[in-house]
């Protein structure tokens, strides 16, 4: 995750349309000195937990979907949590990896007892194919054998995400020996900037911090450097540290927000406000640590960040229709 920082950190240094204010983290590290807001993992009771390896192959479903709800007004994160928990809870066979591959658009809308399309419906069927083929085809069909091949390292795991989903298909011709193929982007989470690539893996990312909360940092949640993981640059978070005056917009990029407009995917806008909230987030927790002693996560104040935004109904959050968040 060292290339999430780095090169995060040289977007809030050459941004054009989002500031990093540094008065504003003072102000907001200072208010929380005394007192971290702890959020528990799971603090709206919606996800399916067992203790087991079902739990992980149920989170690493989730977060192949963990995207793009806010096309579907009245649809959210947490209708997709509890509606997958519901399916898995009346069919353990769900998340089998055959079933993964098969599963339609009606079908998936089914599960989650949704009345009409979903947002990004075919990427997200796509993303399931995808999944299950790449499981079945390198890890015996589990997500636990996943977990189980990064020796308790978050870093591995998000390393071995990006590598193996999206699935590199060999095809044989006869004429020529092989040809390679890659279909879509799965959980490679990067684009380019200035010139510059840049990393941002947050389904990734917040598959392995999943893993560490709902196995509170035991069994298939123990990772050795969970430190190491970044916030998740979603589209609530962005909008919270605005609100709390420590990411600034310049006056169009507010007002297309305010508007409700759409912001292209891979835009500088785009990245600028997701890479300047990874930065940001990473100056608060080195801010609360090295002023005021408080050892605290990225993941933490992610966590926080992010319920204090779902229970904002007046936020207002940018709209980019991305399969990444
Ligand atoms: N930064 C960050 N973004 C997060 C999450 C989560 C859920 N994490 C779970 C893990 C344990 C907890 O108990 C949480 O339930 C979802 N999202 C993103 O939000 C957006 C959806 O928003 P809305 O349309 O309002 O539901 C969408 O981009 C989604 O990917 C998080 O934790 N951090």
């Amino acid at each position: 995750m060292e290339d999430v920082r780095a090169s995060c950190a040289w977007v809030a240094a050459n941004s054009s349309h989002v500031t990093v204010d540094y008065s504003g983290i003072e102000k907001v590290t200072e208010a929380m000195k005394d007192s971290i807001p702890k959020v528990e993992w799971d603090f709206e009771g919606i996800h399916y937990f067992d203790n087991g390896p079902l739990t992980v192959q149920y989170l690493l479903v989730l977060d192949a979907l963990n995207f793009c709800f806010w096309p579907d007004k009245d649809m959210d994160y947490d209708h997709l949590a509890s509606g997958l928990k519901a399916a898995l809870e009346e069919d353990k066979f769900a998340f089998d990896v055959d079933r993964l591959q098969k599963y339609t658009g009606p079908q998936l809308r089914k599960m989650l007892n949704w009345p009409r399309p979903l947002p990004l419906e075919d990427e997200r069927v796509r993303l399931l194919h995808e999944l299950g083929q790449e499981l079945e085809r390198s890890f015996e069909g589990r997500a636990s054998k996943l977990v189980e091949s990064c020796g308790k390292s978050a870093v591995k795991l998000v390393q071995l995400m990006a590598q193996h989903f999206p699935v590199t298909v060999m095809i044989f011709h006869l004429t020529i020996l092989y040809d390679s193929r890659e279909f879509g982007e799965g959980f490679r989470d990067h684009t380019m900037y200035k010139g510059h690539q840049i990393f941002l893996y947050k389904r990734a990312q917040i598959f392995a911090a999943d893993l560490w909360g709902a196995f509170k940092g035991q069994g298939y949640g123990e990772f050795n450097d969970v430190g190491s993981i970044t916030m998740f640059a979603d589209y609530i978070v962005p909008g919270v540290l605005q609100q709390l005056g420590v990411l600034k917009y310049s006056s169009s990029l507010a007002s297309t927000i305010e508007k409700q407009c759409e912001i292209c995917s891979g835009s500088e806008e785009e990245v600028e406000l997701r890479a300047c909230s990874v930065h940001a987030v990473e100056k608060m927790r080195e801010l609360l640590n090295k002023t005021y002693g408080k050892q605290v996560l990225s993941l933490e104040l992610d966590l926080w960040l992010w319920s204090v935004g779902t229970r904002c109904p007046t936020l207002r959050h940018h709209r980019t229709l991305s399969i990444y968040y």
